[in-house]
């Protein structure tokens, strides 16, 4: 193994994934034929139409998601790197320098100590300090950001050669300071422990006043930059550029140490421009590290992500620096891994097939896609196709510029905020051709998307240690925000001239079009789920029987096909090292998601595109209160306020419980399991899954409980659906 950098390998279940697909492709097929042949033959009444077309319909959008997942199955790939072979084939001094972009919004919801605590995790990078260059967005626009920042600047003094001399693991303080793994330097320990805490306390003090209170404030230029944040008419939507340089590089610390790049950027807003949220500001970011370092390789970051382990960087360059690269290779993309996820994660918040399985899966096509944070870029793919180079307008843009001038030098600070003006971008290619892509609210799926179109390439990077860990929501409120939000921005992929079940296949071959459509299409899952959550149990209630009898030779399709699908997704959570439980819960998440957020995305989907107004990017909470963090821990799911989009799986577990009691009476009186078997199957099957939601409606008393509100709205629901439809037949 001496001098490798990467091996590859693949996966043992390939052959099997491929032979499985072809048998339950023709399974599939099979049953379309017979619901087509049912609807030709059989259905002569009202009654019996309305149900074989909803189920063809179900079936149809199932097999169409079932074929794009089977295209993640197809040719997984594993790789292993090798970081500690990198000075063997790379000299320390040339190393390449780095840009890591970091963008926060919001510090009410993003707590700026633990901003400070990702930025910091990262400058600590095992890497030449001078090499690094921080760059933090601030579109919250926010005095209390910066006062941490500017704290977190004097920390970085001491912290960073502190874990660089004792060769600590856990670079983020926060981490550090909180587990129990410290060894030697005991002394030290407490005296940079005190630090911290004193820091960690001016930086939550001055969010809790709102402002940064004078006394904090040490000097007169210090004051004239907290005075910009409060000018007339200053808000987080409307205000100029604010650009500070916190730590400057160039110039060593008084114990003659060298540090990274530290700049905080809160770009210029105002109501008349569009400002794209988080693709606007990483674009802004990327403009602002051109003129002032313009380093080939940038990271993404989100605010919550801090790094984990120190040899991150050195594991992408395996890849990117690797004399042998691949010529095309654009980004190397680390998964998000959360810590403190419950041990049965009832959220589903590990997405494991969203950041493992399904990245694993297209590492034998062309690479994974970009999930927003934890990526390795060359900065040249902003700016054109690997062949086909899209020039910025001004040269001090352009990737291969060479930055002469020390980054605090006046020129360089006036064209950083010229670059950061929100007018910048007018008539420029901006959005489009370079840099981050505006038109969905998923910017990184939909720039990965992009930039694979246009012939790049990437590679993922799954290390055992946790290369990044982040926040997850931890009640079913910010879950299903965030996953409305998401089915939003696919559809508007899906639905736009770049569909990539079209256009990307064009561009990137049938299968890997299909896995990007895998996620343009999520959304449209809500329709199938929807559909099995009530039709066969209002069926049922109406004593209509709509599946084939348990002696039907159609029958053995149904088990074949539901075994087939549920027992090969529950192989793959056990495969990529997950649990039984967890997997359980997913599948359960899975549904709630197709009952609520996919179908309300799909319907702000349907009203963004009338042109009326909507939400845009509302960003997700990762404030932790204690009580709601404790029952997150029990593994309660939370409820607790009334939200509309709690309404739909509520609804559906009430019908679900009605028809099962119903059904069961229905047995005892007439004794036809045969006929009800599927029916009551799929019903039990549903009350099974919402046995969470019945407690929270009925058993629990604690504040998470289900609100009394979202109760009365969907038992009246229930009950309209159940009599209604019993009055039209
Ligand atoms: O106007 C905005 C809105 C958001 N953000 C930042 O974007 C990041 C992600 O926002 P978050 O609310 O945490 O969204 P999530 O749904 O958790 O993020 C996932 O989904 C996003 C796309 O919807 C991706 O951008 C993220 O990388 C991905 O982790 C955070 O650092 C925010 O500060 C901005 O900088 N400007
Ligand atoms: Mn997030």
């Amino acid at each position: 193994m001496g001098t490798l950098l990467h091996t590859y390998k693949h996966m043992p279940c390939t052959v099997f994934n491929r032979v499985f697909a072809i048998i339950y492709s023709c399974a599939i097929l099979t049953l379309i034929y017979h619901h087509i042949l049912t609807l030709l033959h059989h259905s002569t009444t009202f009654i019996s139409v309305i149900p074989t077309t909803f189920l063809l319909i179900s079936d149809l959008i199932l097999a169409f998601m079932w074929a794009t997942t089977t295209s993640f199955r197809l040719r997984p790939i594993l790789r292993q790197a090798y970081p500690e072979n990198l000075e063997k084939i790379l000299h320390k001094k040339d190393f390449p320098a780095i840009d890591i972009l970091i963008c926060t919004a919001d510090p009410y919801k993003e707590p700026p100590i633990n901003v400070v605590n990702t930025a910091l995790s990262l400058m600590a990078y095992d890497y030449p300090p001078e090499k690094i260059s921080v760059y933090v967005s601030d579109d919250g626009g926010s005095e209390l950001t910066l006062f941490a920042f500017t704290e977190a600047a004097k920390f970085a003094e001491i912290w960073l050669p502190f874990c660089r001399d004792n060769n600590i693991m856990d670079r983020c303080p926060e981490a550090y300071f909180s587990s129990d793994r410290h060894g030697k330097a005991e002394l030290e320990f407490e005296e940079i422990k005190a630090m911290y805490e004193s820091m960690k306390m001016r930086i939550e003090n001055v969010v809790e006043r709102g402002e940064v209170c004078p006394d904090y404030i040490s000097d007169e230029p210090q004051r004239q930059i907290f005075n910009k944040y409060r000018t007339l008419g200053f808000s987080r939507a409307n205000h100029p550029t604010i650009i500070q340089v916190l730590k400057e590089s160039a110039k060593e610390t008084d114990k003659g140490q060298s540090m990274p790049n530290l700049v905080y950027v809160s770009r210029e807003k105002n109501k008349n421009s569009p400002h794209h949220f988080k693709a606007g500001a990483l674009n802004s970011l990327l403009r602002v590290s051109s003129v002032m370092t313009n380093s080939p390789i940038v990271l993404t970051q989100d605010c919550d992500m801090y790094s984990n382990d120190p040899q991150t960087l050195k594991r992408a360059l395996c890849y990117i620096s690797d004399p042998l690269a691949q010529p095309k290779l654009g980004y190397v993309q680390f998964p998000q891994r959360y810590h403190g996820l419950n041990k049965d994660d009832i959220y589903g918040g590990e997405l494991l097939r969203l950041f493992v399985a399904n990245p694993v899966g297209m590492e034998g096509l062309q690479g994974p896609s970009y999930v927003g944070t934890g990526c390795f870029f060359l900065r040249r793919v902003f700016f054109g196709g690997p062949t086909s180079m899209a020039p910025p307008e001004i040269q001090e843009l352009r990737p291969d510029h060479v930055v002469e001038k020390p980054i605090t030098a006046q020129p360089i600070i006036e064209l950083a905020h010229h670059v950061a003006g929100c007018n910048y971008e007018k008539d420029t290619k901006w959005g489009f051709q370079l840099g981050f892509r505006y038109g969905s609210l998923v910017e990184d799926y939909f720039t990965g998307y992009r930039l694979q179109c246009e012939g790049w390439e990437s590679i993922f990077c799954h290390p055992s240690r946790p290369a990044f860990l982040g926040d997850i929501p931890i009640s079913l409120i910010d879950a299903v925000g965030q996953t409305k939000r998401w089915a939003i921005g696919l559809l508007e992929v899906g639905f736009s001239k770049y569909n990539p079940v079209v256009f990307g296949a064009q561009s990137m071959g049938f299968v890997m079009g299909l896995c990007y459509a895998h996620y343009a299409f999520w959304p449209i899952l809500s329709i199938p789920i929807t559909i099995y959550s009530f039709l066969p149990q209002i069926a049922l209630l109406n004593g209509v029987y709509i599946f084939p009898k348990v002696t039907d030779p159609s029958f053995l399709l149904y088990v074949f096909l539901f075994l087939g699908a549920y027992g090969q997704d529950c192989y793959d959570f056990i495969l990529f090292n997950s649990t039984y439980k967890r997997w359980w819960n997913d599948q359960r998440i899975w549904l709630i998601r197709g009952l609520s957020p996919y179908l309300f995305g799909l319907v702000e989907y349907m009203i963004k595109h009338l042109g009326i107004a909507t939400q845009g990017f509302n960003v997700t909470s990762k404030v932790q209160d204690d009580e709601q963090s404790k029952r997150y821990d029990q593994g309660l799911i939370e409820f607790g306020i009334h939200c509309p989009m709690f309404i739909p799986f509520t609804t559906a577990s009430i019908v679900n419980i009605f028809a099962l009691i119903f059904g069961m009476i229905r047995l005892l009186n007439t004794w036809s399991l045969e006929r009800l078997f599927v029916q009551l199957f799929i019903t039990g099957f549903g009350v099974l899954n919402s046995w969470p939601v019945y407690e929270a409606m009925f058993l629990r008393s604690d504040k998470g409980r289900m609100p009394i509100k979202t109760i009365t709205i969907s038992i009246f629901l229930a009950s309209v659906l159940c009599g209604g439809v019993s009055l039209i037949l």
